[in-house]
């Protein structure tokens, strides 16, 4: 047997250290070398770094030391690795700019991998046959590579966990494999932008909710059973027909009902482009320079957004920033040096770490910029500048602040440090604007992840993410009640889209300690649905408004649903989340409240979901007295012990919920 051959379809040992993996691997290499064939368990750092070398192009996995084990309990220690009580669950090698061929035969002895995804990188070959032998997938994403050639068409044949095909954008031909239509729990399948040929197989599939198939080069008839998906699943295809697209051998449209159909939309096109025109022309004459904010790529912002539109034409905002911006200057003051100077810092952009890449408002303004959102207190903005991705987030209400008092509260915010809090980067402040800026979060927010915005089409989230989540901000908000003890609401801004999620999930606080500088008469009457009844109701901030919030976070993650804002007209007050659940367990109906998402941990983990609900619950307290303080909050979240957190076995069916009661094993849930 020739050195270096292929360790392929070993057998997994019971997490080995990794010292001794690697002696196991020496062995391995001395005794093949002599040939005599010598199976032995491959730790899953032997497997991750068997699976990198065949990639030509992996800077972005220089992080996996193999003197570090990949997951330890569930924390990742390597980048774009899933963790499971210290077992690699998932890879998430998206967007890294990875290159080669593939080799994953190595993978098959990551027995416990749900989650493949790499997405966005240049990856090339041919339908990874050893896919299949990963019997225990849930999800693969594929999409957005150069995978080419056919799919085997019994490709998915005994994957039958999978839920999730992500396969758009590749270059895959041939007819689509049958053994996908038979896959019983699939959920999502995505194939579009392919070079598929031939009929649309008969998917019998229940559970099948989003399909696209749209611009391959299928045709003949969409099978009955797909009938009732959306027309744009089955666009760009050579010849496909029956519903939902025109019946089959219905001759197309004459060429001079499509003339009238053409000339009808040019004429519309030409009124609305003079429309849109007229209306650029007057919005520029008002528009302060910071809106301008990569102007060259104005067409990348959203500028019809209300708030926005109301910002723009606020004269004294136009005058004013209008101002500072025409004397930007290169700008690598400290804040301390800027306030020392007593005003000079006007129109500069001021850093408060010393350990990022200095650049200037000249740099934000001519950077490529994307809006991310409005929110209740300003705009985001996606700026890049030096290659680094930044957010920019103009503040609306936040003109009540003196200048002395925003410079010394920025430099505070700039001090804060903690592995669960997003750091400010530097800052910008004139009288009528203020600008803050932090480093963009690719994987986007935990409000993305729970309710399905998340542009890279991620899985949903499990129960050991959701607990690692919910540690991470109780973690983020204990360091902020003790590095900021002036402040009542040391976080003040607690929700889903403030926090956002880093490669490995944890979570990264953002929006925090700006109490002192916002002006908190408009504060009070937006974000209602996170907001406490005593803050929201008689603007009564106290040291547990966050914890309210906070609780309001925890119900969302366990029950998957948004919380809706109790203060809107037509509001039913059973349908905010702190009364719907306590409603729900009135009614026994505790088992129905966790998200089907969680799959089968709502049964193996009832334990634990049940203590977190119970500390949710504590937290939506209305009376203030009897809220917990962060203090007990946190206590009790490290407390839950986390040993016998399942895998998420992603059953969606298994629990109808009636046999699951808020007092079941040694939990007593109060109603
Ligand atoms: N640093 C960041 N990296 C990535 N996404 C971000 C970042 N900061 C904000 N976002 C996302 O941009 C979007 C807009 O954020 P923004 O803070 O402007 O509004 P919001 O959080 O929805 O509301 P509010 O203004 O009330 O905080 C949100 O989806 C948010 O999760």
């Amino acid at each position: 047997m020739p050195t270096g051959v292929r360790v392929a379809g070993l057998m997994r040992a019971p997490t080995p250290t990794i010292s001794a993996a690697s002696s196991f691997f020496f062995l391995f290499f001395f005794l093949s070398s002599s040939c005599i064939i010598v199976v032995f368990s491959a730790s899953d750092a032997e497997t991750l770094l068997q699976f990198k070398q065949s990639l030509t192009s992996a800077t972005a996995l220089n992080n996996w030391n193999p003197s570090v084990p990949p997951c330890e309990n569930h924390k990742a220690n390597w980048a774009g690795v899933l963790c499971l009580n210290g077992h690699v669950r998932g890879l998430r090698l998206e967007n890294m700019g990875l290159k080669g061929e593939v080799d994953m035969n190595s993978l098959v002895s990551l027995t416990r991998l749900r989650t493949l995804s790499f997405m966005n990188n240049t990856l090339v070959g041919s339908w990874p046959p050893v896919i299949t032998k990963l019997g225990s997938l849930r999800s693969v994403y594929l999409s957005y590579n150069h995978f080419s050639g056919e799919i085997p068409d019994d490709a998915f044949t005994g994957m039958k966990f999978l839920k999730k095909v992500f396969l758009t954008n590749n270059e895959f031909n041939g007819p689509i494999p049958s053994s996908l239509a038979s896959l019983s729990r699939l959920i999502e399948l995505r194939l579009d932008g392919n070079k598929f040929k031939g009929q649309v197989p008969q998917f019998q599939i229940d559970t099948l909710t989003k399909l696209n198939v749209s611009n391959n080069e299928l045709d003949g008839p969409i099978p009955t059973s797909l009938s009732h998906m959306d027309p744009s699943c089955f666009s760009g295809n050579n010849d496909l027909c029956g519903d939902p697209l025109p019946e089959c051998g219905k001759a197309p449209m004459s060429s001079s009902g499509l003339l009238k159909i053409a000339v009808i939309i040019i004429i519309l096109g030409v009124t609305l482009a003079v429309i849109a025109a007229i209306f650029i022309i007057l919005n520029l004459r008002n528009q302060p320079a910071a809106l301008q904010l990569g102007k060259e790529n104005a067409g990348m912002i959203n500028m019809e957004d209300q708030d926005q539109k109301k910002y723009v034409n606020a004269k004294q905002v136009a005058a004013g920033v209008g101002d500072g911006y025409r004397s930007i200057e290169s700008s690598s003051s400290s804040v301390a040096q800027a306030t020392r100077r007593g005003g000079a810092d006007h129109g500069k952009l001021l850093f408060v770490r010393d350990d990022r890449e200095r650049f200037d408002l000249q740099d934000l303004l001519r950077a490529s910029a994307e809006i991310l959102g409005s929110g209740s207190f300003g705009s985001s903005y996606k700026a890049t500048i030096l290659s680094n991705a930044v957010v920019v987030k103009r503040y609306k209400h936040m003109n009540n602040v003196g200048r002395e008092e925003f410079h010394e509260h920025m430099r505070r915010l700039g001090r804060l440090t903690h592995p669960n809090l997003l750091p400010l980067v530097a800052y910008y402040y004139r009288k009528e604007e203020k600008l803050l800026i932090s480093d963009f979060v690719d994987n986007g927010s935990l409000a993305s992840h729970l309710h399905g915005n998340h542009n890279l089409e991620e899985a949903g989230l499990d129960w050991a993410t959701r607990l690692k989540i919910i540690r991470g901000i109780a973690r983020g908000l204990s360091y902020l009640y003790a590095s900021l003890p002036n402040i009542v609401a040391a976080h003040g801004h607690l929700k889903s889209s403030n926090v956002l999620l880093d490669e490995s999930m944890e979570p990264l606080l953002t929006d925090y300690g700006l109490s002192p500088v916002a002006n908190l008469e408009q504060g009070q009457s937006l974000m209602m649905a996170y907001k406490s009844p005593e803050y929201a109701q008689m603007g009564r901030i106290t040291k547990k408004t966050d914890i309210w919030s906070f609780g309001i976070v925890i119900l969302e993650m366990l029950t998957g649903r948004f919380p809706e804002n109790y203060l809107t007209r037509n509001h039913d007050p059973k349908a905010d989340l702190a009364a719907w659940v306590n409603n729900m367990i009135k009614e026994k109906k505790t088992a129905q409240v966790f998200d089907t998402e969680l799959g089968r941990a709502r049964e193996s983990s009832k334990g634990e979901l049940l203590k977190m609900l119970k500390i949710a619950l504590s937290c939506c307290e209305e009376d203030v007295d009897r809220r917990l303080d962060l203090n007990q909050v946190a206590a009790e979240i490290e407390d839950l012990n986390d040993a016998d957190l399942s895998d998420d076995d992603d059953d969606d069916d298994d629990d109808d919920g009636h046999n699951f009661s808020p007092t079941s094993r040694h939990i007593h849930i109060a109603v």
